[in-house]
């Protein structure tokens, strides 16, 4: 049986190259980038979330210059040989995170990944934040209580919660966005950080020791930092732990039963990185057996799925991967993502630095010539714009 096509919005309908993104995205300006680079822009408008494999090679079609996928979709050889096969060499994940991409399919087939670093950090540390916020003070248990109409009054031991001041807060992962939380922690709550990463994250320790100081000045008690050479060290020391790594192989299950152990009683553990970090069955369990331990999760090891029994309990805050929804933020990853897959399609070198990428999300300003992000650049031998000639 025939099917019928998936709806598409088209956008500048006779340019050069074809375009897909597989999602309505935030915002007019990524459509502009594209359309300026003389891009037609087909917006697929289908209703249902998650497109399979079987949908964007349909919208891939015969002939494909470059796509925009989300982190929901599995981009691996079968949807690269299409991109190929339809002459595309352009594609850009919405997301910084790209483990929803299989890097090394995409260059055996010559395209170019392209992803949105540094416009997430701050709002995706602000939501890891506001969980770990909501978890300490039992917010969404209080705000269910009221709405039940179970309010009768004011008590000395009505939904005591942890105080973060002068409490420890441990980051694994200490990279843009959990380096930008332990800042917020600190600044915020004055929490001492411990941390683990594969590398010194030299900006964070400086500013830690930096605010030490300054509340010192103060006549207050400093805050202070440790780097510790493993997981179980952060695991032990803190009271709220907030993961913040790449999801791939050696972090998958970072957090399982054996680990999960290790950590205080009443501690929290945030998670707005990829839910198969945590073992969520062992989680699930270790809630259970610790109702004075808590969890804030934005993300799911079986996403849109829950583990079976997590949405039961009162000790686990659970948001739907909203970490990055904050509308300057969405607009500026789309923004991204058409800058690579446009810069791309033009001919352009890849920027020099995607820890910075103000320049392309600069309204007044046209983006500079070149593609803020590619992942794989040195492996498809693209060139990259020198700081030296900008
Ligand atoms: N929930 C959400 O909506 C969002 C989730 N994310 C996730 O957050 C991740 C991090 O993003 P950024 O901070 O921008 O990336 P980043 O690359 O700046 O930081 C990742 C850090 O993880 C460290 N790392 C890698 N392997 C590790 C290991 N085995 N143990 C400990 N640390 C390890 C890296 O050295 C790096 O410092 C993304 O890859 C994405 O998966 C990002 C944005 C929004
Ligand atoms: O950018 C990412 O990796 C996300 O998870 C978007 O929210």
């Amino acid at each position: 049986m025939a099917t019928s096509p998936l709806s598409v919005e088209v956008h500048n309908p006779y340019g050069r190259f074809r375009v897909i993104s597989t999602k309505p995205m935030p915002g007019s300006r990524w459509i502009n980038i594209l359309v300026d680079a003389g891009c037609r822009v087909e917006v697929c408008t289908e209703k249902k979330t998650i497109l399979s494999v079987a949908d964007i090679k349909e919208l891939i079609g015969s002939k494909c210059d470059g796509v925009i996928g989300q982190l929901t979709e599995d981009w691996g050889d079968e949807l690269f040989a299409a991109l190929k096969a339809a002459g595309g060499h352009a594609f850009s994940n919405m997301a910084v995170g790209y483990n929803n991409v299989n890097v090394e399919a995409a260059t055996r087939n010559g395209v170019a990944v392209g992803n949105t670093p540094g416009v997430l950090t701050e709002t995706t540390a602000e939501l890891a934040a506001a969980l770990t916020l909501a978890a300490a003070r039992r917010v969404v248990e209080a705000d269910s209580f009221m709405r039940a109409g179970k309010y009768d009054g004011w008590l000395p031991t009505l939904f005591i919660g942890n105080l973060l001041k002068g409490q420890t807060v441990g980051i694994i992962g200490a990279g843009r966005i959990g380096s930008a939380y332990a800042r917020m922690m600190v600044e915020g709550f004055k929490m001492n950080v411990v941390y683990y990463d594969l590398y010194q994250a030299t900006r964070l320790e400086k500013f830690v020791t930096a605010y030490g100081k300054f509340l010192e000045s103060q006549g207050e008690s400093p805050v202070t930092w440790k780097r510790v050479s493993t997981v179980e060290d952060v695991l032990r020391l803190a009271d709220v732990v907030s993961l913040h790594p790449v999801l791939d192989k050696t972090t998958y299950h970072l957090i399982n039963k054996d680990r999960l152990a290790l950590m205080k009683k009443t501690a929290i553990i945030v998670n707005a990185s990829r839910g198969p970090i945590i073992d969520e069955v062992a989680l699930v369990q270790h809630l259970q057996a610790n109702p004075e331990f808590r969890a804030a999760l934005d993300v799911f090891e079986d996403e849109p799925y829950m583990k079976p029994g997590l949405s039961d309990l009162p000790n686990a805050v659970v948001v739907p991967h909203i970490a990055s929804a904050s509308k300057w933020t969405r607009e500026g990853m789309a923004t991204l993502a058409a800058a690579n897959v446009a810069g791309k399609l033009k001919g352009c070198p890849v920027w020099h630095d995607a820890n910075n990428v103000m320049p392309f999300l600069d309204e007044s300003s046209k983006p500079p010539a070149a593609s803020p992000s590619i992942v794989n650049a040195k492996n498809l031998g693209l060139k990259i714009l020198t700081a030296a000639k900008l």
